[in-house]
């Protein structure tokens, strides 16, 4: 795989695909660290005499554009983390593009609108995510495939578009890659997953792999309730995945069957609605009222937790283990945070919203072996899966 070092930049117009995709409240930014973590490869860019052109995605809109996802304030802050104006193109691929890419000297940099903007990126049809790759190939002379979170996504911006330009993997996604390789070569063990979070359906698929690797699985966040159901409990609003119940019965049959453990919370915190002042009380996961919905893991599954991790090797985390942007649910997350720092473990903790979470929480990034910009993708690269976002830059 070349990378950046193996390309002549100077005075080229480069496309770098980057994962901007942070927490907003409004236009304000909860937290920088996946721009922060872009900054090395734009600054290289930049410094070789680059024309920067960087494309991301923030949140899922829905193929059209919404202002609840412009990158607008995006361009504002890496602006302000690389001292110098960020151009921002107010379409993704449209006139705006143009004329901003057009307008770069060399050094300077842009940013396009949120590339989810164009039904084009996320679609499954080959034809469609083809044309607009070879919009964006317009915009550009070399491609910089650098946006480690989104690698697992076969969207244009990162799968088709690499194949039309000469194109270089990154440093961050180089990074990250390296630091997971150590993960899946030879863990030290006790192997210990964490998978906790919102996002149930996408990664509930990867425990099966995982059944085959870790030796604990421990269960939190969105992703409890529908083990709790599957196991007969009643989970109340809670998340709940329905037409996974099969599934994860299967997991849980495996998992006994091949002596993995899976520690499921004994309590949660339950509230009466999706709301930081809702009335809430921790209760066994055996009482969850049928009008209340499960926004943490309770404290004596925080003890459980820890005592599961205090004698680990290896630990993975993705995923808050409860609702930690609001603080009456932010409890299990931060305890599950110390646990890693209190274990002798090589810990690696991924995802947007987990690494957030840990910053968010005042947790020094220094007390962990690696903190990764990527949770799903994290998650893929470990269960062994092919990722389009670095095939595509063989
Ligand atoms: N019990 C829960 N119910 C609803 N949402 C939850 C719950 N626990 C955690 N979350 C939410 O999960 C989100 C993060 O999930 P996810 O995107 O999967 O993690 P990451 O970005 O670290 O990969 C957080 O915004 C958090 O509020
Ligand atoms: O936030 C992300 O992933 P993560 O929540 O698994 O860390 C990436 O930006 C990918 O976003 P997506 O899961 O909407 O494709």
């Amino acid at each position: 795989m070349r990378t950046i070092e193996d390309l002549d930049v100077s005075g080229k117009r480069v496309f770098v695909r980057a994962d901007l995709n942070v927490p907003v409240d409004g236009d304000r930014i909860t937290d920088d660290g996946r721009i922060r973590a872009a900054l090395p490869t734009i600054t290289e860019l930049r410094e070789r005499g680059a024309r920067v052109i960087v494309a991301a995605h923030l949140g899922r809109p829905k193929g059209a554009p919404d202002p609840r996802y412009s990158l607008r304030p995006v361009a504002a802050r890496l602006g302000e983390l690389l001292g110098t104006e960020v151009a921002f193109a107010t379409d993704t691929a449209g006139e705006s593009a143009r004329a901003t890419s057009a307008a770069l000297a060399d050094g300077e940099v842009a940013l396009l609108e949120n590339v989810r903007f164009e039904p084009g990126e996320t679609s499954k049809d080959d034809a469609e995510r083809g044309e607009l790759a070879d919009r964006f190939a317009q915009l550009a002379d070399l491609y910089v495939g650098d946006a480690f979170g989104a690698v697992h996504r076969r969207h244009a911006s990162v799968y088709d578009l690499p194949g039309r330009l000469p194109h270089a993997v990154g440093g961050l996604v180089l990074t990250e890659v390296e630091v997971l390789r150590k993960l899946t070569a030879d863990p030290q063990r006790p192997y210990a997953v964490v998978l906790g979070g919102s996002k149930v359906s996408d990664k509930l698929g990867v425990i099966d792999n995982l059944l085959g690797t870790a030796d604990r699985l421990l269960i939190g966040g969105g992703m409890v309730f529908t083990f709790l159901k599957a196991q007969g409990y009643e989970v109340g609003s809670s998340l709940l995945e329905a037409d996974q119940l099969d599934t994860v019965r299967g997991y849980l049959e495996r998992a006994e069957r091949e002596g993995v453990e899976i520690v499921l919370p004994v309590d949660v915190v339950a509230a009466e609605k999706f709301a930081a002042d809702a009335p809430h009380a921790e209760v066994g996961v055996d009482a969850i009222p049928a009008d209340r919905m499960g926004l943490d893991i309770g404290p004596r599954s925080r003890v459980l937790f820890a005592e599961k991790l205090a004698d680990a090797r290896t630990v993975f985390w993705n995923g808050p283990m409860g609702v930690f942007e609001m603080e009456p649910y932010a409890g299990g997350t931060r305890a599950l945070a110390q646990a890693l720092i209190d274990s002798d473990a090589f810990t690696v903790v991924g995802g947007g919203d987990s690494a957030a979470a840990v910053r968010a929480l005042g947790f020094d990034e220094a007390s962990f072996g690696h903190i990764s910009t990527g949770g799903g993708a994290s998650l893929e690269y470990l269960e062994g899966k092919d990722l389009p976002g670095i095939d595509a830059l063989a």
